[in-house]
């Protein structure tokens, strides 16, 4: 009986406690709202309980409180005292500082993340659920995209397309036509800015690309012209017309995990281009010498304006830290409104996409 009861008032306490909180999180929003409080004020008002990750039932937090505000100094707070970046949050922000505060609070976190996962537990702790990537899909597993059946067919313009299923209703393109021709851009534009002002383009450059997809990312005429690719279904498309028989194309069958420090890789001597669509850092080694180029498909996060922005900078920071500079050119891939995607999951929702060159860093 007396258990009981002890039972109650512990619920009792725990509802109370939660009243209280509601209530100092809605004091805080309305108090950045209402804009008479000094910052110290509001400080106090977290330092004494008030939660910065309070949402209310329309989803707003004091984040987004002294976004609408527009004050700088009240973003900076809530962001130092562990305010949670919130990508709507930056995009509704016309205000430049505000805007840069909330993303780098994003990059920080992201930084974060990745450090975190590298230290990841062991497979079988508990900590693991927390730490690890939860879309097992062939979406964003690679083994499971590995053993996934691909189909190579046409969308309804009659541009050439790469799918694979991620659920029964769901299909992803793993490469669309419409890349190829878009204003020359992303891929093909890519491919044009890495080779163009080389420094030695006749003598034909040495070509790595790290995955097929359409071939879309080949360069015209490199002296030799690496291809990694895993995927069965891919290697047949591509024995299929013909790519294994030409002159100067060397097609590794596997995955760039596999060849990193492979000897049919090293013994090249080094690449003056590599294209890759996989992000990675090993690629550091591969290159030649300060001339030569590298690049990637900056396409992670961008279905979402501010998602897109974390991850370009965040991308940008890993290859610094292995002595890859970045120079980013904006390249529009506005198609007017035709609709690209058809029923496959739309992927790039950008009009402008951040094309990246890196050249690795003189010391
Ligand atoms: C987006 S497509 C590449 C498109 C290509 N840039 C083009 O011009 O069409 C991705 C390709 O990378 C391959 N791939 C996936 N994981 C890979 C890995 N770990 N190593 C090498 N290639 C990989 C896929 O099988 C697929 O053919």
């Amino acid at each position: 009986m007396a258990e009981h009861s002890d039972q109650n008032s512990t619920h009792e306490d725990v509802d109370m406690d939660v009243d209280a909180i509601v209530a100092q999180g809605q004091e805080l929003i309305d108090a950045i709202l209402r804009r008479r409080l000094p910052v110290s004020e509001i400080k106090s008002m977290i330092e004494v309980g008030a939660p910065v990750w309070f949402q209310d039932d329309d989803g707003n937090s004091p984040l987004h409180a002294a976004a609408y505000v527009e004050s700088e100094e009240l973003v900076r707070l809530l962001i130092d005292e562990g305010a949670i970046w919130n990508a709507d949050v930056a995009l509704s922000l016309n205000n430049e500082k505000c805007y840069t505060i909330v993303r780098d609070a994003g990059i920080r976190s992201e930084l974060l993340l990745t450090l975190l996962q590298k230290r990841a537990p062991a497979a079988n702790s508990p900590l693991n659920i927390i730490l690890k990537a939860t879309d097992s899909t062939p979406a964003g597993s690679t083994d499971a995209f590995l053993s996934t059946r691909l189909e190579y067919t046409k969308d309804e313009h009659g541009q050439e397309i790469c799918l694979v299923k991620v659920a029964d209703q769901d299909e992803v393109g793993v490469m669309m036509g419409w890349e190829r021709g878009i204003s020359q851009c992303q891929v093909q534009e890519t491919v044009r800015r890495l080779c163009a002002d080389h420094e030695n383009p006749n003598d034909g450059l040495k070509v790595l690309n790290v995955g097929f997809g359409l071939g879309i990312s080949l360069s015209p005429k490199p002296s030799l012209h690496v291809i990694i690719e895993p995927h069965p279904d891919v290697l047949a498309h591509m024995r299929e017309q013909g790519w294994h028989e030409k002159p100067g194309v060397k097609i590794l069958e596997g995955k760039w995990q596999d060849f990193v420090e492979s000897e049919e890789l090293l013994a090249v001597g080094g690449f003056d281009v590599i294209y890759t669509d996989t992000f990675s850092e090993d690629y550091a080694d591969l290159l030649a010498g300060p001339e030569s180029r590298f690049s990637f498909f900056n396409g992670l996060g961008a279905t979402n304006a501010t998602f897109y922005d974390v991850y370009t900078h965040v991308s940008e920071l890993h290859l610094a830290d292995v002595g890859i500079d970045v120079e980013w050119s904006d390249v529009d891939v506005f198609e007017g409104d035709t609709d690209r995607w058809g029923k496959t999951r739309e992927y790039f929702a950008m009009r402008t996409y951040r094309l990246p060159v890196g050249r690795m860093r003189t010391l």
